[in-house]
């Protein structure tokens, strides 16, 4: 585990303690070394730190003929071309980059891309405990490149929006051509509303992690059938059957 004194680190090394056919070798966080983990022969790591560091340790797991489980966010189309780059010359190795864990969210970002084409309008709503470090989140950006990329296949033309004059940061960040908005509340965990529009009617997709546990099946899952699974992966879908 990297990252394991952090929010999301804690809840995975308890899990994965929990489990049965699992172990945890090696637990490390900022300060310590890397190859604590190779020392410890890990086959499989779960990274969960922070969107500065995440590169270097998908480096370090790719050089170490690890399999890495990675669910920190951060992630745009230039870096998994660079870790992609990284893995041509390991055929046998996986990584997952996972925006989201949560199996609702997973569906949701599905539901999503489908819904996508048939409305003129789509806008996307994250909302998040305050002491999260990056907006948007990996979640609402990857959910936005996802229906940015299904209305283009689609032909549809830029959404219907009059805005002349806007305080800055009004209208949100553009993702694709997807605009993202994003809440800090106390209270909060993670939470994500995509908003679609067309003549005469919206619809609505919201998911709520109401608890860090919700994470931990789809950790589990991924950490249980990466070996399966070489090459670069971008989303928890391509290990399920949706
Ligand atoms: N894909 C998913 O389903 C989910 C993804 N996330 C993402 O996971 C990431 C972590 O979130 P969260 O657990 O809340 O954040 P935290 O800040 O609670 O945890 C991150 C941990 O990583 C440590 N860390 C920082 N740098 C390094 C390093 N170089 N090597 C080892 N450890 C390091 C931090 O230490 P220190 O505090 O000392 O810097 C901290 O303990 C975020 O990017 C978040 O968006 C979160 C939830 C679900
Ligand atoms: O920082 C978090 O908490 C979360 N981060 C991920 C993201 O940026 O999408 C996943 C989830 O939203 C929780």
């Amino acid at each position: 585990m990297i990252g394991a004194r952090g929010r999301m680190g804690a809840e995975v090394v308890r899990a994965v303690g929990a489990a049965p056919d699992l172990e945890v070798v090696a637990a490390v966080d900022a300060g310590d070394r890397l190859s604590d983990l190779a020392d410890a022969g890990a086959r499989v790591v779960v990274d969960f730190t922070s969107p500065d560091v995440v590169m270097d340790n998908v480096r370090f797991c790719v050089d170490n003929d690890i399999h890495a489980v990675v669910g920190t966010s951060g992630f745009d189309a230039g870096r998994l071309a660079e870790v992609a780059g990284w893995l041509e010359p390991k055929p046998g190795l996986g990584v997952l980059v996972a925006p989201n864990f949560a199996i609702g969210a997973v569906l949701s970002m599905r539901f999503a891309e489908l819904a996508a084409r048939y409305y003129e309008s789509a806008e996307v709503i994250e909302l998040h405990h305050p002491r999260k470090l990056d907006a948007p989140s990996g979640t609402a950006a990857h959910t936005a490149r996802l229906i940015s990329r299904a209305r283009e296949a689609a032909g549809l033309g830029p959404m219907p929006d009059a805005t002349a004059q806007e305080e800055p940061g009004a209208r949100g960040a553009l993702v694709g051509d997807v605009r993202v908005h994003s809440l800090r509340l106390s209270g909060l965990i993670a939470h994500q509303e995509v908003v679609f529009g067309t003549e005469g009617e919206t619809l609505t997709l919201r998911h709520d992690s109401l608890d860090r546990t919700s994470f931990m099946p789809g950790v589990l899952l991924a950490v249980r059938s990466i070996a399966g699974h070489p090459g670069l992966s971008v989303g928890l879908d391509a290990y399920l059957d949706l």
